[in-house]
């Protein structure tokens, strides 16, 4: 139809926000589920999505851009080269081997080790501003590894860490309490997976917190049917065996991970401060860990477009809580000494 011009096109120039690029290294299940999730949440103007099958990540794309009628228009490109994410503000890597069924945690790191030696120092050369978000498990060694080899400073290498379990407890608890799981306040900090720190002392209701002077003074149906502990430990407890549960229905896992990765990009391209638990450089910040080892692990974190703009250091840990985390950091420490980058 003719182009009728009745607006004033600013004397031909078009007012320019900075244009938003992300970038997502792997298209497999949860890489593709991250990427749908950003483009539905219309969180960047470009998306890039690499991936070494040339026509599974080609297809990918195509996929997605079929659903261009529907959605935000975002230029999506694909390929298998990481020169393609140049000049990213955000590059999140899920690309990882998949774990052979009996194969050790040792054995998958290494082999995610020689991935990441591909991977990284390219994907940081050509975008020197963005921040790493690191989701390929183990997340807590890989994203010291990632650290390592681009060169970053560690506010701007971040991993998924304790988000995806924290959200899983999150859940769980909003069901025990009938109550939506965005009033539930609630963290799992430490080691990503078996070995993540509930922080009981910590959970709040609507600000209420639930374990605290409330035990005595109200019997009120939410302090009465949360704080006996075996609940709480039997809600710790669903938030491991319902992962392996997933794993078990469905062979892997996908929506919770995408939401909850989507979740941290838009804290963190939009600098909303918001504080998310996250796998940041943890140096000097657990009681009874040497200060000057240089490890990961989830730390309810301050995240803004520079990154990590603080983590809770001052974090209220029952003695219990503390040696946890002092045991996870142990053995984190261990893989990244192992690995002697
Ligand atoms: O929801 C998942 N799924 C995975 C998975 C596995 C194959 S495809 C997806 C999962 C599920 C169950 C166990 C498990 N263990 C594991 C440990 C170390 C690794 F390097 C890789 C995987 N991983 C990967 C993963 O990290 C999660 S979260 C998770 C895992 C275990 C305990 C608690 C949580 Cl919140």
């Amino acid at each position: 139809f003719r182009q009728v011009s009745l607006s004033d096109d600013c004397n031909g120039r078009t007012p320019r926000r900075r244009l938003i690029k992300v970038s997502v290294i792997g298209a497999g299940n949860v890489g593709m589920a991250i990427a749908q999730t950003i483009l539905t949440q219309d969180l960047a103007d470009e998306i890039v999505l690499v991936d070494a099958v040339a026509d599974k990540v080609r297809g990918e794309m195509l996929d997605l851009q079929h659903a261009a009628a529907f959605l935000p228009r975002v230029r999506i490109v694909s390929g298998t080269g990481i020169e393609l994410t140049g000049g990213s503000d955000l590059v999140i890597v899920t690309a990882g081997a998949r774990q052979i069924p009996g194969e050790t945690r040792l054995n998958l790191l290494q082999r995610n080790v020689a991935l990441f030696r591909k991977i990284v120092p390219p994907a940081a050369e050509a975008s020197p501003e963005s921040i790493l978000l690191i989701v390929s498990n183990p997340v807590d060694v890989l994203t010291y590894v990632a650290w390592k080899l681009s060169g970053f400073p560690a506010s701007r290498v971040i991993g998924s860490g304790t988000n995806l379990d924290s959200s899983r407890f999150r859940f769980l608890l909003a069901e025990h309490l009938e109550v939506n799981a965005q009033d539930v306040q609630a963290y799992m900090v430490g080691e990503h997976g078996d070995s993540s720190v509930a922080l009981f002392s910590s959970i709040s209701v609507g600000g209420m917190p639930v374990l605290s002077h409330l035990q005595r003074n109200h019997r009120s149906a939410v302090t009465k049917k949360v704080f006996d502990g075996e609940a709480l430990e039997g809600i710790r407890r669903a938030v491991v065996g319902s992962a392996y549960e997933v794993i078990q229905l469905k062979g892997y896992t996908s929506w919770a991970i995408g939401y909850s990765v989507a979740n941290l990009a838009w804290s963190l391209l939009r600098d909303q401060r918001r504080i998310h638990p996250v796998s940041v450089l943890a140096k000097g910040l657990v009681l009874g860990v040497p200060p000057d080892r240089e490890l990961f692990l989830s730390l309810p974190a301050r995240l803004g477009r520079a990154g990590v703009l603080g983590v809770a250091a001052e974090l209220v840990l029952t003695e219990e809580e503390n040696k946890r985390l002092r045991q996870s950091a142990d053995t984190l420490w261990g893989y990244c000494q192992a690995l002697a980058l």
